[in-house]
């Protein structure tokens, strides 16, 4: 329910179990461990935080620190201090003077020279107890302290219909470009977009939620990207560590004791890429933003950022975040999951009871899964693991893609002996599961299974997949199970458009998924939801309880006996050198779709290969009992190839094909298939 102001707010652990419906304002002094790790670094902070909490605590307003948000806040109050000290006449050149406030090091904080590499050497306890705070410290106030109003080219932030780039120092190569004034910028952008998208219905001010994954620098872009939409006079309100598909959800709840529907909603996430980045997702009640309205963002971001002065930016963090309120969303989020699955067991108000069920959140936001959702339904839970969010991600990538997460959550089901496990992303928009033998379902075992269970409750329904699923799925999708296989193109938001593409010209479709672990069903207003996906599982594993079926999770692996696994999988992933004379000053895109027109032309002339008669996207095509496909990457200068076969021989004699076709480029690196296919030493 609704919260206090956000500069009045507790900031607890965030994935803390909310235990009241109205959270204290408490007040309480900086962090003394803080104190001393500053301290120590440098006097000159010391100082600053002894007369910040000074400061504070005279006109009552200190937040309240505990581990890991403390600093975060912690910095932007030392900023907000030095704002407020300075009298008006010296507020033009407050960026260059709080720049020298700081112990500075080649304009950077001088405490930033420790490298996250040498922190992640460090030993485990030193790592969890004072390195790991310092350099959250370290992350956060540099992506404050840099060049303030550097020139920053917004349009390279788009990442197909999400904005991505780095908000903390530290990882060579990659220089900040996402600051708080960027935030901002972009956080007036997404207002002035969605007041001319909802002028219609804009009988009052607009009301926007921004939630948060783990990240280190969640809290200072929340605040910026909230005076940004504050700023344009919007409603904002902040839900702390939150979930993608929540972030969506905001938008078609109808409760007013928690502040929604919301009109928009953006979340603050890189998916699973490293600690360094982040980025914005933004959703109305249609759904998640396209390409073309975030790019439309960017660009009024891009004029909005040109006109900011040191003034307007510090009079803007002065107004305007007073006004903001906080709400446990996650509370309805969670209980709408639990009343689904109880739904679907005919009302029992713990039809998991006695089920033994492990989550692995990789410390990304996924960790209310457990004790909020699986625990209410009476699942046992011990053996979860990584549930604590952590930004750093030191267990392993969050990310069911990858092989080593996949590993941690099938060790840990086969340790606790556990009748299922579950490992979402770092903002749980995917996930996948494994059984109690260990067998994962992820990837084409994910769709096949969501398959059977959307199949069984609506025969003969299409289902939408990405382009690299296997050739197997589609005869189990279409022989097995009697429905079928839409094979589409790459990225999720693609695969849901289409599912909707589909009903609304008369083909039936009620399940749109990746072998990513995105998927969304019709039923759940086509939210991309990972959590939902789990919960679509947890509904076959209780509703065979309550028809007296036992056997755990063979249930569920019953349900995909017959999918036929290829003996041979792979991707290679072969990057396109932009600056290679051989682009001729054109683009990547470009050069790409000229390697695939190549391949296309020289596959027609080879008898023993056969183009995919339908495809959507790059070059699919069948031999030697497999398939490949080489398609553009939708993000990155990188032409993707799959390759399945029945065995590595004829996985080889396919790579062999596309290697005689794409030789003759040579500004695509080919050195991974030339060694997969043994041309080149590996
Ligand atoms: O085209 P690629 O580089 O393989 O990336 C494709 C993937 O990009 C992102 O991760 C999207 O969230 C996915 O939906 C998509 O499948």
């Amino acid at each position: 329910m609704l919260l206090a102001p956000a500069d009045q707010q507790t900031t607890k652990t965030e994935n803390e179990p909310s235990r009241a419906k109205h959270t204290h304002v408490v007040e309480a002094p900086i962090s003394s461990t803080v104190f001393f790790i500053l301290s120590s670094v440098s006097p000159s902070w010391a100082e600053a935080i002894q007369s910040l909490s000074k400061f504070r605590h005279q006109n009552g307003s200190c937040n309240t620190t505990s581990g890991k948000i403390v600093q975060n806040v912690f910095v932007s109050q030392c900023l907000q201090l030095n704002r407020q000290f300075s009298p008006q006449s010296q507020r033009d050149s407050v960026a260059p003077s709080v720049r020298k406030l700081l112990p500075s090091h080649q304009g950077k904080l001088a405490w930033t020279a420790i490298s996250s590499v040498q922190l992640r050497t460090l030993s485990k306890h030193q790592n969890d107890n004072i390195i790991q705070r310092n350099i959250l410290c370290n992350a956060s106030a540099s992506a404050t302290a840099v060049p303030y109003l550097d020139k920053v080219d917004f349009l390279k932030l788009q990442n197909g219909s999400d904005i991505r780039g780095v908000a903390v120092d530290g990882v060579e190569g990659e220089p900040i470009n996402i600051t708080e004034p960027v935030a901002e910028a972009i956080g007036a952008a997404f207002a002035a977009w969605l007041v001319e998208k909802k002028k219609s219905e804009a009988s009052r001010s607009l009301r926007v939620s921004i939630g948060h994954d783990s990240r280190i620098s969640a809290k200072l872009l929340q605040n910026a990207i909230s005076r940004g939409l504050a700023g344009a006079g919007l409603e904002v309100v902040q839900y702390g560590l939150a979930s993608t598909p929540a972030m969506f959800n905001s938008t078609l709840t109808k409760d007013d004791a928690f502040l929604c529907p919301v009109d928009g909603s953006i979340m603050i996430t890189a998916s699973h890429l490293p600690f360094n980045r982040n980025g914005f997702k933004f959703f109305t009640n249609a759904g998640g933003l396209g390409k073309a309205d975030v790019g439309d963002i960017l660009e009024r971001a891009a004029d909005i950022y040109n006109q900011f002065t040191a003034e307007s930016i510090m009079n803007s963090e002065e107004k305007t975040l007073s006004s903001v309120k906080r709400v446990d969303y996650m509370t309805v989020y969670t209980s709408d999951l639990v009343k689904a699955v109880r739904k679907a067991a005919g009302n029992m108000e713990k039809p998991l009871e006695g089920f033994h069920i492990v989550v692995d959140a990789g410390n990304g936001a996924g960790g209310f899964f457990a004790a909020k959702v699986l625990e209410p339904l009476g699942a046992i839970t011990s053996g979860s693991q990584f549930l604590e969010p952590d930004g750093l991600f030191p267990n392993h990538i969050p990310n069911p893609e990858d092989k080593t997460a996949m590993k941690a959550i099938t060790q840990a089901v086969l340790d606790n002996k556990a009748d299922l496990g579950i490992i979402f992303d770092t903002d749980v928009d995917r996930s996948a599961a494994v059984d109690s033998t260990g067998r994962e379902f992820n990837r084409n075992q994910l769709i096949a299974l969501m398959s059977a269970i959307v199949l069984e409750e609506h025969p003969g329904t299409t289902i939408v997949t990405d382009s690299v699923t296997s050739d197997g799925l589609t005869t189990f999708i279409e022989k097995k199970l009697g429905g079928k296989h839409h094979r589409f193109k790459r990225g999720y938001k693609n695969v849901i458009d289409e599912g909707i593409r589909l009903n609304s010209i008369g083909e039936e479709s009620h399940l749109a998924i990746e072998t990513s672990g995105h998927g969304a069903l019709k039923e759940n207003h086509w939210l991309d939801d990972g959590a939902y996906l789990m919960v679509k599982i947890l509904n076959k594993l209780a509703s065979a309880r309550a028809s007296g079926i036992g056997g755990g999770s063979k249930v569920l692996t019953n349900l995909i006996e017959g999918l036929q696994e290829p003996a041979f999988a792979v991707e290679l992933r072969l990057k396109i050198n932009q600056n290679h004379p051989d682009l001729k000053g054109g683009s990547f895109r470009e050069y790409g779709e000229a390697v695939l027109k190549h391949l296309d032309n020289t596959i027609g002339s080879d008898p023993r290969l056969q183009k995919a008669p339908v495809n959507y996207e790059g070059v699919r095509v069948s031999g030697y009992g497999g398939w490949f496909l080489l398609r553009l990457s939708l993000h990155d200068p990188v032409l993707p190839l799959n390759i399945e076969a029945p065995s590595n021989d004829d996985a080889v004699k396919l790579g062999l094909a596309v290697v005689g076709a794409i030789k003759e480029f040579a500004g695509l690196d080919t050195s991974a298939l030339n060694k997969f296919v043994g041309l080149e030493a590996s």
